[in-house]
């Protein structure tokens, strides 16, 4: 079976830093739960943001392909939602009036509304969305961020420590959605919470300049 994305040959430094990638290949498939772990400054979040095509800055070398055909990283950001360690929102507006504006972002329809709303009920959190966002506590603005991220309808998923600011009930809700999703593929970033995802794969990345990333 082809990968949903495939990256091959990884290697980054930031500008004036140190190497944080080295020759590094992963692959992840569509349906498929990916874990990715390491100590702190590994470079989880690196990663994401290098899938993503957001770094740009540094020296990048990679081959990528997405469903077998090469792609430029920039142009994956069609493919994928990224839910980042910090929430992006318009904090003056409410939760309704803010899942409106990735939907005008995006182009999006009304399934896409209702799938984030959907979400926002399985999170505990649908009775907030007619409040401003600045009047959320941090997990509350944490599930709006995952629900409207979760709801581009996409392939692709790539989550970094999406547990965090969650209670034990969302974390468990979050998971099983998760976990019940066999049409999409999703990276994951976390410490912790492994054993709500029994069966995945797990990548750990091991410290820059150490040895090789090590996929498992
Ligand atoms: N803008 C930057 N410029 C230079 N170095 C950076 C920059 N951002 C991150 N780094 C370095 O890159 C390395 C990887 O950082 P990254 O945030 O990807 O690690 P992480 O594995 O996600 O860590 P954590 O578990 O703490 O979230 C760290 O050594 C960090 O100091």
């Amino acid at each position: 079976m082809e990968p949903l994305f495939s990256l091959q040959n990884l290697t980054y430094r930031y500008d004036g830093g140190a190497t944080i990638f080295q020759q590094f290949s992963f692959s992840i498939f569509s349906g498929e739960t990916v874990l990715l772990t390491g100590p702190n400054g590994v470079g989880k979040t690196t990663l994401l943001h290098i899938i993503s095509g957001l770094l740009d800055k540094g020296e990048l070398h990679y081959q990528a392909f997405y469903k077998g055909n090469p792609i430029q990283l920039p142009d994956m950001r069609a493919h994928l939602s990224y839910v980042t360690s910090e929430t992006v929102m318009f904090s003056k507006l409410t939760g309704y009036e803010n899942i409106e504006c990735f939907r005008l972002l995006w182009k999006l329809d009304q399934q896409y509304v209702r799938k984030a709303n959907e979400l926002c009920s399985l999170l505990g959190m649908e009775e907030m969305l007619p409040l401003p966002v600045d009047q959320y506590s941090l997990g509350t603005k944490q599930k709006l961020h995952i629900a409207i991220a979760l709801a581009r309808p996409v392939e692709l998923y790539l989550m970094d420590e999406p547990f965090n600011s969650l209670d034990r009930l969302s974390r468990d809700r979050l998971a099983e959605w998760i976990q019940g999703d066999r049409q999409h593929a999703y990276l994951i970033a976390s410490h912790v919470h492994q054993e709500r995802f029994p069966g995945s794969r797990i990548i750990s990345l091991t410290r820059p300049n150490n040895e090789d990333k090590i996929e498992k």
